[in-house]
């Protein structure tokens, strides 16, 4: 039967203290625990769980648009390219569609680049408050000396990035070193100063739900901002059981806590009913408070082209062709 789902993307944001993190607590992640056929069998359903149409899929789509960190990490990224990208993080669906909704001033969560683009970024959203997040620490592998991953932030910070995408060391999870894991991340965390911070887990490698569990709660221990799931440069990237396990990772932290961390599933996610699933989720699990962009973000390139033909659809009846939403 058909469910709908009010529309939210006029909530008002409340500012939360960020997660200090706290000690590492090997006791709690010896107890991390994921049943991985419950896991895939509840995520299985997901997807059919949720028919919002109409109005409320607008709604939904508009509150996912404001959740994007528009995203493009290429070898061939041009200062034009960004430049043109950030323009459509300033205006990410066209005006007369705006219009035609009722809205005005969306805007996207974020634009995320590469270390090199990041001034050119930040004078193009100059004004707009949007901010500019930079991945960072040798990504996508992370593989890079240590010092060198720690500047690397630091000089990002310093270009103006108020936002760090960090990739953590996939070996210390694959070797169940969580100390070494905790000091790389809190060592992050200390480095990017005011700029918040996510962890970028690649759970494609981490070999098991219960190691991505214990990934996730061991960075929030270290101060992660936001935990996220992909580089979107491994074979397997966000993936709905994935994102149960880490959800129900922040879940955790809070009620124990009392720290809101957010959740960024990236790369592979690309169609507008893909994000209502993912919303739906979020809300499902962890409740409204977390689908404002301080506390969700997906990473996608190519999410609001579709989005925004969803939405042309919505207002005009007919669908256009991509290559009239163009991104950068
Ligand atoms: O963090 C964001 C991802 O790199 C974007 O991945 P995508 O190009 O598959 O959307």
């Amino acid at each position: 039967m058909e469910q709908t789902l009010a529309p939210t993307t006029q909530l008002p944001q409340v500012h939360l203290p960020r997660n200090p993190g706290t000690p590492l607590d090997l006791d709690w992640v010896a107890r991390v625990q994921a049943n991985t056929s419950a896991i895939e069998r509840r995520a299985a359903t997901l997807p059919g769980r949720r028919s919002v149409k109409k109005d409320h899929q607008a709604a939904w789509l508009l509150k996912a648009v404001t959740c994007i960190d528009l995203t493009t990490l290429s070898g061939d990224d041009t200062v034009g390219r960004v430049r043109r990208l950030c323009a459509k993080a300033r205006q990410p669906i066209r005006a007369d569609i705006q219009q035609a909704l009722g809205v005005s001033g969306i805007q996207t969560g974020a634009i995320c680049v590469y270390h090199d683009i990041i001034e050119t970024a930040v004078a193009a959203l100059d004004g707009s408050g949007i901010p500019v997040a930079a991945v960072s620490t040798g990504f996508p592998a992370g593989l890079s000396p240590f010092h060198l991953r720690v500047a690397e932030i630091e000089e990002s910070v310093k270009s103006g990035a108020r936002e760090i995408d960090i990739v953590i060391s996939r070996r210390h999870v694959l070797t169940q070193n969580w100390q070494a894991l905790y000091d790389e991340m809190r060592a992050f965390r200390q480095a990017c100063g005011d700029a918040h911070v996510k962890a970028i887990l690649a759970t494609g490698e981490l070999g098991s739900l219960r190691n991505v569990g214990r990934a996730s709660l061991i960075c929030m221990m270290a101060g992660a901002d936001f935990i996220k799931t992909s580089t979107g440069k491994e074979s397997v990237n966000a993936t709905l059981p994935v994102s149960l396990v880490m959800i129900r990772a922040i879940r955790d932290f809070f009620d124990a806590t009392g720290y809101h961390v957010g959740y960024k599933p990236a790369g592979g996610i690309s169609k507008a009913k893909d994000a209502i699933t993912y919303l739906a989720l979020m809300k499902d699990e962890l409740g409204h408070r977390w689908l404002q962009p301080d506390l969700f973000r997906f990473g996608a390139s190519s999410l609001l082209n579709d989005i925004e033909r969803q939405l042309e659809h919505h207002v005009t009846g007919a669908y256009s062709a991509s290559y009239r939403h163009p991104m950068g």
